[in-house]
């Protein structure tokens, strides 16, 4: 079976591109973090005012997943918006508070010490900038720590006494996250009304990666961006952010705060998952934002197939919108190609 690895290694990233600012020792936003005006900047423009941002909260779709119509919730949610938000679904609010400490705990290291785990150029794992980063032309107020498989060989580098505890905390959480990315992909085939055995790999052999985001306090949150606009590559990701700072692109409104609900899981649809249901569900563009007091923190775990196996639009489609092709071919072009990465593999 593919790993991640295996599919980054032959698109190495330039190295320049993986190191984070040093955060610790920065007291004002430097020229390269600065960006300039667009569409897209300043920000604050878009940010809602908070009688809008209220509204927002019922905008996108909370959904409970012990309801009797999770489906057609679910369903629904993927075709309109791309993006919900999920209560009720079994992950402990202590179990997220010490991933959410653990994190914490990481980027709070010194510099020196992150990195000594830094991500190499062609590589999946460890402390380092979103891949993201060697696309753009300014750089993001952000930093990454990617675990994929077992976190123990980097965490006994940055405790080598004392990476017991942090390595328990992200396996469980990997471990319940497996399951509820499960129950959440079944929910969604089953709206699609395609069965399991339609899918060219076992679920239980789906693979996955948890990034650790850190978005510092900044100076000038105006000026800069914790992450650009983008959308994910994986089938789906599952999210807990500790402050408000994520936001959703809808057509016709614009950007939408995504206001942390108090225990809810923000789940979006990827790439891969949008190839699988020939466009029906959509993948998500999404950002974030910086502010000048908390040191925001989130959590995505990032769910695939195995990299070696084939994802196409599903059998039943009329008229496939995408070619077919590996995971790891995937990953490849959007290792290439970024945003762009659907537009190339569409074929009508
Ligand atoms: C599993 C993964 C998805 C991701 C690339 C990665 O290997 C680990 C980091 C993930 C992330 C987080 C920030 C945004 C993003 C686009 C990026 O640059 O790195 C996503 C990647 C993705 O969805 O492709
Ligand atoms: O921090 C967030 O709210 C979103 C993070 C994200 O978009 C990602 O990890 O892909
Ligand atoms: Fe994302």
């Amino acid at each position: 079976m593919g790993t991640l690895s295996e599919a980054y290694k032959d698109v190495p990233m330039r190295l320049k591109h993986v190191i984070p600012l040093d955060f610790e020792s920065t007291k004002v936003v430097p020229e390269s973090h600065i960006w300039p005006e667009t569409e897209n900047f300043p920000l604050s423009d878009h940010i809602l005012p908070s009688d809008d941002n209220e509204k927002s909260k019922s905008w996108i779709p909370v959904i409970d997943l012990m309801a009797p119509n999770v489906v057609e919730l679910i369903g629904h949610a993927c075709e309109t918006w791309g993006v919900f938000q999920l209560t009720n679904h079994g992950i402990p609010s202590s179990l997220i508070h010490d991933v959410e400490f653990q994190a914490r705990r990481l980027f709070s290291l010194p510099t020196k010490q992150k990195l000594k785990v830094l991500r190499s150029a062609g590589g999946a794992t460890g402390y380092g900038a979103a891949r993201m980063a060697q696309f753009l032309t300014k750089y993001l107020w952000h930093e990454g720590f990617t675990i994929a498989g077992s976190p123990v060989e980097h965490a006994s580098v940055l405790w080598p006494h004392d990476h017991k505890t942090f390595c328990d905390v992200m396996e469980n959480y990997q471990k319940m996250m497996k399951s509820l990315a499960h129950q959440l992909l079944l929910l969604m085939l089953k709206w699609l009304e395609v069965s399991e055995d339609e899918l060219n790999w076992k679920l239980s052999m789906s693979q996955d990666a948890l990034q650790l985001n850190s978005f510092p306090a900044c100076p000038d949150p105006k000026s800069t961006i914790g992450l650009a606009p983008h959308t994910d590559s994986m089938l789906m990701t599952v999210l807990h952010q500790s402050h408000e700072g994520l936001q959703i692109f809808r057509d016709g409104i614009g950007w939408v705060t995504v206001s942390p609900i108090e225990g809810a899981l923000v789940v979006n649809l990827g790439n891969l998952m949008d190839i699988l249901s020939n466009g029906k569900f959509p993948s998500i563009q999404h950002r974030v934002f910086v502010n000048q007091i908390r040191h925001r923190i989130s959590v995505a775990y990032f769910c695939f197939p195995p990299t070696d196996s084939q994802v196409a639009p599903f059998a039943k489609s009329e008229c496939p919108i995408y070619s077919s092709l590996t995971v790891k071919e995937f990953l490849q072009i959007r290792a290439k190609h970024m945003e762009d990465a659907l537009s190339v593999i569409r074929i009508k």
